[in-house]
């Protein structure tokens, strides 16, 4: 049935087409009655027809009203309880006109052509009111308050008709006198007859008009096909207004027309009350069985004992095998016992309460076990219960989830717990230790220039590193210890029941299996760690403390030399709060004047002044002089040193373009120390150009100084900075040179002016032969390269000869000056002739 439903088109289309066949061959017959009719005379049978047309005008009010009173429990739609009844009053108005047609039986009382249009003209009224009814009031449910109240209108609509009908007829048999003349026999219809059918061709309009409201919007019933049924009426109303004998063409043509509107009237019924719904009902089938469709679970149609009504099987993660279980065979059979007994749970779940979610169950698919979640909803309660199961397969999600959990806990790349497992297993381990007496050890290790594999080898080989790390040293732990990772190349080892002895042996055992070089990829590397370690109970009685101490105690050991381990010590939580003590007030030193710049003179190895380095100061007005070895590290770490640094180059640019102008030879440099945030600071290409045209200062005449390891990080980076800076026309030096391991290729590429030999190799370049021969090395590579050479931290006469002889060209440190106020470097200068005669101002 469904199928046959959708192969119709919409009503939309067939009522127009409909209408406009039905209007266009109804409109030619009238033309032909029209013409035809003076020349056919009266039938000698016109009684017969009669009867045929009425008893079919009969049967189709008879079914208008049967399809619409019978279906109004579904569609509750009063309009169409009022047509029904009304088409079952003028189903019985034309029965007792056709029995009281001239020519039949007396009917009830003596027949006669006035009594049957008596009927007939209730008959007409009765659809027309019907039908205007219908055009006028709102196309809509009655109301949802259930069978009862569909039952009480059914009754006072049929009520209503009954009133109606009794009466008339009681008029029509017993009192035809109170009605007016409709038919003179010899003459015809009378005026009453003639304007009672415009009436009701009036009425009609009235409805078209109405409807015609209702022709673009979405409404329950076919407007279109209904406006047709009413011009239909109203042609054969227009036919029954020409009729002069009962008998003749046009009476007969109008009851043919009646017949053709009441047979479109049933279609707009039978569409409105059996298509619809079923078209409706196709509609949600399409549309259920394309969701179902779509669902990638197994779903279930079961009987009250598992028994399977019908299956719809996804393409992939069925709970059974459809092949292996045909229709009908028991869900509970088919499954493994465990699993049909958590499905036998979920359907009395379901039954009881109409649902039940969330049963898992697990079958083992070869290797592998697979979870299914079940969903079950009741579709028939009672004896016959059925139910809908669906059965998802979650073992991927349970995967993720179990992942997603690893992952929170553990660390990704080492598999080590992280800050969260260590934390909660560190305070159990912090309890169990408190409870017993016993010592706990915290030992933080962070692996020694790390950050040099990950920048010259690439992130995988450091990520490699850090794995075979953790690899190496997961043997020594053992149940109760915690070994985790805790972002980048930090790890943190807590060991309960071990005290100062045990953690410092742990520590150097842990040294010696990093000595050993490790194999990644192609590359043989080799790596040191550093290791402070913190006591419970004695330095700490929380996992955040001895954490916090035991990584102070490791930056000890990395100042210490690295690759090695320190114990956590007051002095150190001293040097701790010093360092939190000096950020604060570095904060503020340079709005409130405590820092200054001072110069020390750099000299060719004859005694000319060639430039200045400018060393930053602070004199804090409580702490005193604090040494920027002590402060340029922290202004680095808290991110201050690019305001620092952008006021020592403005004021050093500044400086030295005065003393220029005050004479100073003209190349005379000044060098300024950038670190490693500056260098790799956004915008510092236009803050050099921004400071050179503010100070006036000569490019050539600004020199800045990076250190070696600055140099070496991200060496391609600093190569093309390197070449963006020469371009603006300023020196380059680099600073401490010797100390880092710039290979000499890269040397090459860097293309600066100067490499600055660091004061440790100077320190003891009279004494100790291996200085001697780096120093050498630096200036035969530095002349080798096109470079200048200077040697910082001068402070003997016997170290300027050597590095004189050595080839050298230039020199600073306290045997000349040492760092000192602008105005009393330029007496320096001044006063002890470093400038060529020239200059002397
Ligand atoms: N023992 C000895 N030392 C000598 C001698 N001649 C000079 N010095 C010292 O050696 C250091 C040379 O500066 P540096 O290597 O750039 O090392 C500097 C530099 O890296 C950094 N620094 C200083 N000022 C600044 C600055 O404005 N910006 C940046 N980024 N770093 C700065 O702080 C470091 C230390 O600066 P200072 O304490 O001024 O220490 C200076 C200087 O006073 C000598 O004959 N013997």
């Amino acid at each position: 049935m469904p199928d046959e439903i959708s192969r119709l088109n919409s009503p939309q289309q067939t009522s127009t087409r409909l209408i406009l066949l039905l209007l266009a061959s109804l409109f030619a017959g009238l033309l032909l009655i029209e013409l035809s009719s003076p020349h056919v005379p009266p039938s000698p049978h016109y009684l017969s027809w009669h009867q045929l047309l009425e008893t079919l005008s009969i049967v189709v009010s008879t079914l208008i009203f049967a399809v619409g009173w019978n279906t109004y429990r579904l569609h509750r739609q009063r309009n169409i309880l009022v047509v029904s009844c009304a088409f079952l009053g003028v189903a019985i108005a034309d029965f007792s006109h056709m029995l009281s047609y001239r020519g039949m039986p007396d009917f009830i009382t003596p027949n006669g052509i006035e009594k049957g249009i008596n009927f007939w003209l209730l008959a007409r009224y009765l659809a027309a009111l019907a039908l205007l009814l219908v055009a006028w009031l709102p196309w809509r449910p009655a109301d949802k308050d259930g069978a009862a109240n569909t039952g009480a209108w059914r009754l006072l609509c049929m009520l209503g008709m009954f009133l109606l009908l009794v009466p008339a007829h009681i008029i029509f048999f017993w009192f035809p006198q109170w009605v007016p003349q409709t038919f003179i026999e010899g003459q015809g219809l009378t005026a009453f007859k003639v304007a009672s059918e415009y009436g009701v061709i009036a009425i009609h309009l009235l409805s078209i008009a109405l409807l015609a409201r209702h022709l673009r919007r979405r409404t329950g019933v076919d407007v279109r096909l209904l406006m047709g049924a009413l011009l239909a009426m109203i042609m054969s109303e227009l036919l029954f207004t020409r009729y002069s004998s009962v008998t003749d063409l046009y009476n007969l043509g109008g009851h043919l027309y009646k017949v053709m509107a009441y047979l479109v009237l049933y279609r707009v019924m039978f569409v409105e009350t059996i298509y619809a719904p079923y078209r409706a009902l196709d509609k949600t089938r399409k549309h259920t069985q394309a969701v179902i469709e779509a669902i990638p679970d197994q779903l279930f149609e079961l009987d009250g004992q598992g028994r399977c009504l019908s299956v719809h099987t996804p393409p992939q993660g069925a709970l059974i095998d459809p092949r292996n279980s045909p229709p009908g065979c028991n869900l509970l059979e088919v499954l493994p016992a465990e699993a049909a007994d958590n499905c036998q749970r979920a359907l009395e779940e379901a039954r009881l309460q109409g649902f039940s979610i969330g049963q898992q169950l697990l079958i083992s698919q070869g290797e592998q076990t697979r979870c299914y979640e079940l969903s079950v909803s009741t579709l028939h309660q009672g004896p016959n219960t059925s139910f809908v199961m669906l059965a998802r397969d979650i073992s991927q999600r349970l995967r993720d989830q179990q992942h997603i959990e690893y992952l929170a806990h553990f660390d990704a790349l080492t598999s080590l717990p992280n800050r969260t497992l260590f934390a909660s297993r560190v305070e159990q381990a912090l309890i169990l230790c408190e409870r017993s007496q016993q010592t706990l050890a915290v030992l933080f290790m962070d692996l020694d220039h790390f950050k040099n594999i990950n920048d010259l080898l690439g992130h995988p080989v450091g990520d490699a590193l850090l794995v075979e790390v953790a690899r190496r040293i997961q043997p020594l732990i053992r149940d109760e210890d915690t070994f985790s990772r805790q972002g980048g190349d930090e790890f943190i080892l807590v060991l309960p029941y071990v005290d100062a002895q045990g953690a410092a042996h742990l520590a150097r055992h842990i040294q010696s299996l990093l000595d050993q070089p490790f194999r990644i990829d192609t590359h043989n590397q080799q790596i040191s760690a550093s290791i402070g370690i913190a006591m419970f109970p004695e330095d700490g009685s929380t996992v955040e403390t001895l954490a916090r101490h035991a990584e102070i105690a490791m930056y000890r050991a990395k100042q210490d030399g690295r690759n090695q381990h320190a114990f956590f010590t007051q002095e150190m939580q001293a040097q701790s709060a010093r360092t939190l003590q000096l950020e604060s007030a570095l904060r503020n030193a340079l709005s409130q004047g405590e820092l200054e710049v001072y110069y020390q003179p750099q000299l060719s190895v004859d005694g000319q002044l060639v430039g200045a380095e400018a060393l930053l100061r602070w004199k804090h007005p409580e702490l005193g002089f604090i040494s920027p070895a002590e402060f340029i590290p922290i202004a680095e770490s808290s991110g201050q040193i690019l305001r620092i640094g952008e006021w020592v180059l403005r004021t050093a640019c500044a400086q030295m373009q005065r003393w220029l102008e005050a004479g100073y030879p003209a190349h005379t440099t000044m060098a300024v120390n950038l670190s490693m945030a500056q260098f790799r600071a956004q915008g510092l290409l236009k803050l050099i150009a921004d400071v050179l045209q503010q100070s006036g200062l000569p490019a050539h005449c600004l020199e800045l100084e990076l250190t070696e390891s600055v140099a070496m990080h991200k060496p391609a980076s600093v190569v093309q900075m390197i070449r963006e800076l020469r371009k603006l026309g300023v020196r380059l030096a680099i600073d401490d040179f010797g100390t880092g391991y710039s290979s000499l290729s890269y040397l090459k590429q860097l293309e600066v002016h100067k490499l600055k030999i660091d004061q440790s190799f100077v320190h003891d370049i009279n004494r100790d032969g291996s200085d001697q021969r780096i120093v050498q090395a630096i200036i035969g590579m530095a002349h080798g390269l096109g470079m200048l050479t200077i040697a910082e931290g001068v402070e003997t006469s016997e170290q300027l000869q050597q590095l004189t002889l050595m080839g050298c060209q230039e020199v600073q440190g306290y045997l000349f000056s040492r760092p000192l106020p602008a105005a009393e470097f330029d007496a320096l200068v001044r006063g002890k002739g470093l400038l060529p005669m020239t200059s002397q101002a």
